[in-house]
């Protein structure tokens, strides 16, 4: 595609040198010698179908060119498969993005096939270092790829650490190399376009990235007519992960986005929300209206579940409580990540 874009404009000039000199020709009287006359015409025309060709070599090299190979299933539902640490980037204080590294012969081709909204789990590699629960069994935890699901070779992560974590603390000590053990896909909730007139979504903290996910699908689909608001707590302004993307997501989209940020501490000026969400504020930014399909989505932290929807039991997704519960939602108009 890039090698087809790159021979483009040799074509075309090829094609213009050709040209300008051969309307000049036309336009201008002819030498008035036959000598001249022969020596420049089979010269340019010469010159222009070198270049011709050659860019015409070049075109068709590049279409030549193999196809891509096509795209291998990385994941495998019920096998952990190792995939290694290649890079860490810093994104604040306490968050980094990893790039995970699939293996195997084909590696470069191979891809998450994750779809929306869904999630992989992680765990650590058996042996020193692994990370295991009270009855001695290994800690697995779901995690939300920032990269997109036909990235070859590798996905992105997006890791906060939390100082009491688990799973997340381990994150924070990894350096390339490092080796990582994921399963999946794991469907979530399976979206389709226009199933329901509004979503909403409340989330805190790193429970942020499969909003990203299902947003930024259902977002770029323009056959889909769904309205979303996403309420987003943070503990301080720094924590507010994808904060450029979700601005520029909401200025694209002003008729289907709405964010709105919630801070506990917030700075001087603040023109966000304060404090946690609440059922208020829910009807506030997310008001039901006569007859509308609606659908809630909750990912955060335990207490944000407990607060905004009830626990999850595990898995399983618990008995509904809390905001949406004292607003009227039914469990099935709720989902907890
Ligand atoms: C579908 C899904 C996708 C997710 N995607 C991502 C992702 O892309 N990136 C990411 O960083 N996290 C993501 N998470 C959260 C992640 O699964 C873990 O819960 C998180 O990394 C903490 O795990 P841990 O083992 O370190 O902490 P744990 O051992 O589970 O918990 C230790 C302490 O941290 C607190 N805690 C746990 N989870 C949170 C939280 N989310 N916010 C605040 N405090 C918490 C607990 O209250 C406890 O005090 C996702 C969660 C879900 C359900």
């Amino acid at each position: 595609m890039i090698a087809t874009r790159t021979a483009l404009p040799a074509l075309r000039a090829a094609r213009t040198v050709a040209g300008r000199r051969f309307n000049s020709t036309a336009a201008t009287p002819p030498p008035p010698t036959p000598e001249k006359k022969a020596s420049n015409t089979p010269l340019i025309f010469g010159l222009a179908g070198v270049a011709g060709l050659a860019a015409f070599a070049y075109l068709n090299r590049s279409e030549a060119k193999a196809p891509a190979k096509p795209a291998v299933p990385a994941l495998e539902k019920d096998t952990w498969i190792p995939v290694k640490v290649s890079k860490i980037d810093k994104y604040n204080h306490n968050t980094k993005v990893y790039r995970l590294d699939f293996q195997g012969d084909d590696a470069k081709d191979k891809v998450s096939g994750i779809t929306v909204a869904g999630a992989i789990v992680v765990k650590t590699p058996e042996g020193e270092g692994e990370v295991l629960d009270k009855k001695g069994k290994p800690v697995i935890r779901p995690y939300t790829p920032l990269s997109p699901p036909d990235q070859r070779g590798s996905i992105d992560l997006l890791v906060k650490e939390y100082p009491t974590g688990n799973i997340s603390k381990w994150f924070g000590t990894l350096t390339p190399g490092a080796e990582v053990h994921i399963k999946g896909p794991i469907l979530k909730y399976e979206y389709k376009p226009n199933t329901f007139d509004k979503g909403l979504f409340v989330t805190g903290g790193s429970g942020v990235t499969p909003a990203y996910q299902f947003l930024t699908h259902a977002l770029k689909d323009k056959s889909d007519k769904t309205k979303f608001t996403l309420l987003f707590a943070n503990v301080n302004e720094e924590d507010i992960l994808l904060r450029k993307e979700w601005d520029a997501l909401a200025a694209a989209n002003p008729d289907r986005l709405n964010v709105v940020y919630f801070l506990d501490n917030a700075p001087a000026g603040w023109s966000g929300e304060k404090g946690y969400v609440t059922a208020d504020k829910i009807t506030q930014y997310f008001p039901r209206g006569e007859g509308e399909k609606v659908q809630a989505f909750v990912c955060g932290p335990p207490g944000q579940y407990a607060a905004i929807s009830g626990k999850k039991d595990g898995f399983k997704q618990g008995e509904l409580g809390g905001a949406l519960k004292d607003l009227g939602y039914t469990s099935e108009e709720v989902f907890k990540f």
